[in-house]
């Protein structure tokens, strides 16, 4: 008795389904979303019924290999389905399809799988369709860094479709995901990645990736956010790094973009640079998060990498960097010995110089005040500094700097350690000292809004030479781009110089406000911004030491030596975006 009844239950069990077997879509059902279908039958071979009702037979996609799929069956075609369906609008469509399986004379079994498919179908879908949104809130950003790619690299960066053909060929996470599934050591992942238990078969033991082993190095401890590119460039995990770039935590939580953005200003302000790179790279991989969500630890502890003899030292003349990285790494003094030069806590001060410059009048105009970073407001600025009475004028284009004004010593302000001594040029090479480093500029390397920035080598007689690019600032010529020519001719009036007396405090608090942000990217280590090795001022110019960088991020990414990947370049993106997008208020708190 108990035999033949067991022998019933087998008959009734449901034939395990087929990956070939037609499924069955019901497009009236709201449930079911259209984009789905739409793609399914433009993909597949199928016969659409009148009713809507369709059989298609789907190839297996990536993304089916996540869904769950209901069980199939057959429908014949011209079934009378559409007919039932028809008659019976009123009643749940679901169980107007059990119905109309069991007219069809399908097992009542396989027809109350198919009423229960369905559920299960429309539940997975409301799910499904999260993902989704998910997906299109991340194409979006995807979209932004790509944007942002373009600005940096000119149009010779790789389009979208580029980027696909690149980075996301046809069905990459498909082998990757069966690994996983099938892999009993990361089992724990599986769940997760919504794998059906048993979808791929008993989990088997997968063999050792073929990779070269790695020399076994002590142990160090590599804050998370460096977890990705020491993974991406660790080379017993290389064949995971196109897919596989995922630093802990960083999907933990799945931040649209202005929730990452508000999390950076605060990490920013907190001068968490690490928590700031974390973000950067969860922004930078979000794209992937839905199908990649493998927990830290997966692959096992992290190591550290020694560069390939090809990566060259990026600056610092007779020096090797220590680990291949991608982001600006800390500059070492040239000699650790030496204790590193202190840079003047207060930017020098606004003056003008005895410089020929057509467009600025001859009238007397002469500050002869040093601005700093404390210095008082206009309401309490003396006014009796410019000594109108005092100026001697030098030659018919220029006015010359006055000696401070009495009380000022200039010799005691931090500056004056790096004020400049000597100034040379023999053999269209500039030579510089000031303090106890000496610069030699070769050549102009690039002009921004304020300045100009030359190639140099920096000096000090107990320390080997280094490249050095120093910012060049003209004191005069930065005047006059805040100060009007109309202003300046109107200094001659009471009225004319309370506003260029004005104009002279904003030019002089944008020296401070750069000089102060330099500072705190300099003593923080900041992980994007190059820190300030030194800074001085002669009665000219400023002088922003800074390290030399002899490539660009255009010319890194172009350089075939030591070629950049895509992903490497899309987290350089996303660093730059995220930290463009919070620098105003980062700024707010540097100054
Ligand atoms: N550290 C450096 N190493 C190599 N080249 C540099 C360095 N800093 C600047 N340059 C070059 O000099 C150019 C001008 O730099 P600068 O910082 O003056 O630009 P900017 O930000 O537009 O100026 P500003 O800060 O006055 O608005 C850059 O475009 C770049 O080519």
């Amino acid at each position: 008795m108990i035999k033949r009844l067991l022998r019933f239950i087998r008959k009734l069990k449901p034939k395990k389904h087929d990956k070939d077997h037609p499924v069955i879509v019901d497009s009236t059902d709201p449930n079911v979303p259209q984009v789905n279908l739409a793609e399914q039958t433009a993909t597949s071979d199928h016969a659409t019924e009148p009713s809507g009702s369709s059989v298609a037979t789907v190839a297996p996609t990536s993304t089916e290999l996540v869904l769950w799929r209901p069980p199939t069956v057959v429908v014949p075609p011209f079934s009378p389905a559409p007919l039932i369906y028809a008659f019976c609008s009123r009643v749940p469509p679901t169980l107007v399809q059990f119905a109309a399986a069991l007219t069809l004379g399908f097992l009542p079994t396989i027809a109350a799988q198919l009423f229960l498919g369905q559920h299960f179908f429309s539940s997975f879908l409301r799910s499904s369709r999260l993902e989704r949104d998910l997906m299109l809130q991340r194409l979006q950003e995807s979209a932004n860094i790509a944007a942002t790619l373009r600005r940096i690299f000119g149009e010779g960066f790789p389009s979208s479709q580029d980027n696909n053909t690149h980075e996301e060929p046809d069905h990459p996470a498909v082998p990757e995901i069966r690994h996983l599934a099938t892999d009993p050591t990361l089992a724990h992942p599986a769940p997760m990645q919504k794998i059906p238990s048993g979808a791929y078969g008993p989990r088997q033991l997968l063999a050792p990736p073929n990779v070269v082993p790695m020399p076994q190095l002590a142990p160090i401890n590599i804050p998370e956010a460096q977890e990705i590119r020491y993974l991406a460039a660790d080379p017993a995990f290389a064949h995971l790094a196109p897919m596989q770039k995922i630093p802990h935590g960083a999907y933990a939580q799945r931040l649209p973009f202005a929730s990452l953005q508000s999390a950076a200003k605060q990490q920013t302000s907190q001068g968490n640079t690490a928590g700031i790179h974390c973000l950067a790279a969860d922004l930078a991989f979000a794209h992937l998060a839905p199908r990649q969500k493998i927990p830290s630890g997966a692959y096992g502890p992290r190591q550290p990498v020694i560069p390939p003899a090809s990566v060259p030292p990026l600056a610092w003349s007779g020096k090797t960097v220590g680990t291949f990285e991608i982001g600006t790494p800390p500059v070492p003094h040239p000699d650790p010995c030496v204790s590193p030069k202190k840079i003047p806590r207060y930017p020098p001060g606004l003056g003008f110089p005895n410089e020929q410059f057509a467009n600025i009048p001859t009238t007397p105009f002469i500050p002869t005040h040093l601005l700093c970073a404390n210095e008082p407001g206009p309401a309490q600025f003396p006014s009796d500094r410019f000594a109108s009475g005092a100026a001697t004028r030098g030659h018919s284009g220029g006015v010359e700097l006055e000696k401070c004004a009495p009380g000022y010593d200039y010799e005691d302000a931090d500056a004056a350690d790096a004020r400049y001594e000597k100034y040379t040029i023999s053999a269209n090479v500039i030579n510089l000292q000031a303090g106890m480093y000496k610069y030699k500029l070769t050549r102009t390397v690039g002009r921004g809004a304020n300045g100009t920035v030359w190639l140099g080598e920096g000096a000090r007689d107990d320390a080997p030479p280094m490249d050095v690019a120093i910012k060049v600032i003209n004191r005069k010529r930065f005047f006059s781009t805040w100060a009007s020519d109309k202003e300046l001719r109107q200094m001659s009036t009471k009225e004319g110089m309370k506003i260029l007396e004005q104009r002279l405090l904003e030019a002089g608090g944008w020296i401070s406000g750069e000089f102060s942000a330099w500072l705190r990217i300099t003593f923080e280590n900041h992980p994007f911004l190059t820190p300030l090795i030194d800074c001085f001022s002669d009665k000219n110019n400023f002088y922003f030491a800074m390290r030399y960088y002899p490539e660009n991020l255009r010319l890194r990414v172009s350089n075939k030596a030591c070629p950049l990947q895509l992903w490497q370049i899309r987290l350089i993106a996303a660093e730059c975006w995220l930290w463009r997008s919070c620098i105003a208020c980062a700024s707010c708190t540097m100054t």
